[in-house]
């Protein structure tokens, strides 16, 4: 296990009663804003003492108190990566760089300046000031130092969500690069965007007024109808795994999961590469009867799992498509018209412009 953490901790009126545990790749923290994100993040990081319970970093106790153990945070090896970058302004990218690897013990394994400067992009920076650079570019050399301390874990507390659209396009490749590169780091990653943890989460944790309301791995929580709430209704849905068959002529290309093939536009990868795709759950339509004429061109048989009523005039409908899981948001009327219950044959009709390819290479 790579990290365990089961705290409680009181802070004015919030209170925090949290434990979920995480392995390899990237664990998401999502919740909304006063969820409890940065309170459980500055508690692995040792910036908080939590009022009572326990984590572990590799096995190794870092706080507990029972047993009156808490680990400083210098002292616990993680790499902590903030929000706003927190570069020292008087130093050159090259001399904050430098002052992560001195914090790094003799014995530890990890990656060198020429390596961590390649993975991040950073070599063209190193002699600018942190005042001259990009928000992204910020955020890469805070990365950089981060790595270069050699980190057990890293902790990442909305390291985008200072960034605008296309200077986040820019740093997530590079987060994944760090996810699947031969570093294989772990990363705690907190967000309250759920685009950049479909992305990026192998994975999901999700936060509610200091509470763990689910967790498990990325694809199972997005599937899980329970989710939606917590998600929001406009953002919920299924992520699933499929693999580049063909481009046509027409800009369409033919993907491949355990559900079907789908024909969609604007995906940029090769012929063979693995690519996430999210499926909004207010994109996918349910036909009892395979459709003609419609101008709809991704239509899976599928067979219904579970419907969840909610209180409203919505309800969600998981579809098992293959190995895989969708989700459907449609009316509550529209399940009663058409009779959906689990074990229900059926078919998903999914418009093309509607998924997004949101990663590509795993
Ligand atoms: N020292 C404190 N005294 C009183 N309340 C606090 C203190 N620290 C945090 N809180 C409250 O605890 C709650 C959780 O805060 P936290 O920063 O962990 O949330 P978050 O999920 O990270 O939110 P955001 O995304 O807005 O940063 C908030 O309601 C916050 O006001």
């Amino acid at each position: 296990m790579t990290l365990e953490v089961q705290i409680t901790h009181r802070a004015g009126d919030f209170s925090l009663d949290t434990r979920f545990i995480a392995d390899e790749g990237i664990t998401a923290l999502f919740g909304r804003s006063g969820a409890g994100k940065t309170t459980v993040i500055n508690a692995v990081a040792g910036l908080l003492q939590p009022d009572a319970g326990r984590i572990a970093v590799h096995g190794e106790v870092m706080f507990d108190s029972k047993n009156a153990v808490f680990v400083p945070p210098a002292k616990r090896r993680l790499g902590y990566v903030f929000q706003d970058a927190r570069l020292f302004p008087h130093l050159s990218v090259r001399e904050n760089l430098q002052f992560g690897a001195r914090y790094s013990p003799a014995d530890a394994k990890g990656p060198d300046q020429d390596s961590v400067c390649t993975l991040l992009g950073l070599t063209p920076l190193l002699d600018r000031a942190p005042a001259t650079l990009s928000g992204g570019e910020k955020q890469r050399v805070a990365l950089g130092r981060a790595l270069l301390s050699k980190p057990r874990m890293l902790l990442m507390d909305e390291p985008l969500a200072s960034l605008d659209g296309a200077r986040k396009q820019e740093i997530l490749p590079y987060l994944e690069r760090l996810r699947d590169g031969p570093l294989r780091l772990p990363i705690l990653y907190v967000s309250h965007a759920v685009d950049e943890v479909a992305r990026l989460a192998d994975t999901l944790v999700l936060l509610e007024a200091g509470r763990v309301q689910k967790a498990g791995p990325l694809m199972d929580v997005m599937a899980d109808p329970a989710a939606v709430p917590l998600l929001g209704v406009r953002e919920a849905g299924a992520v699933i795994e499929a693999t580049v068959m063909a481009h046509a002529d027409d800009g369409l290309t033919r993907l491949k999961f355990s559900g079907g093939d789908l024909h969609l536009p604007g995906v940029q990868a090769e012929v063979g590469a693995k690519v996430r795709l999210r499926v909004l759950a207010q994109d996918v339509l349910v036909s009892r009867d395979r459709p003609v004429g419609l101008s709809a061109l991704n239509i899976l048989p599928v067979t219904v799992q579970a419907v969840h009523l909610g209180n409203g005039p919505g309800a969600a409908v998981v579809l098992q498509a293959g190995k895989d899981q969708l989700l459907s948001r449609i009316t509550t009327r529209a399940v009663k018209e058409l009779e959906l219950e689990p074990g229900q044959p059926c078919f998903a009709v999914i418009k093309a412009t509607s998924v997004a390819p949101i990663s590509i290479g795993r």
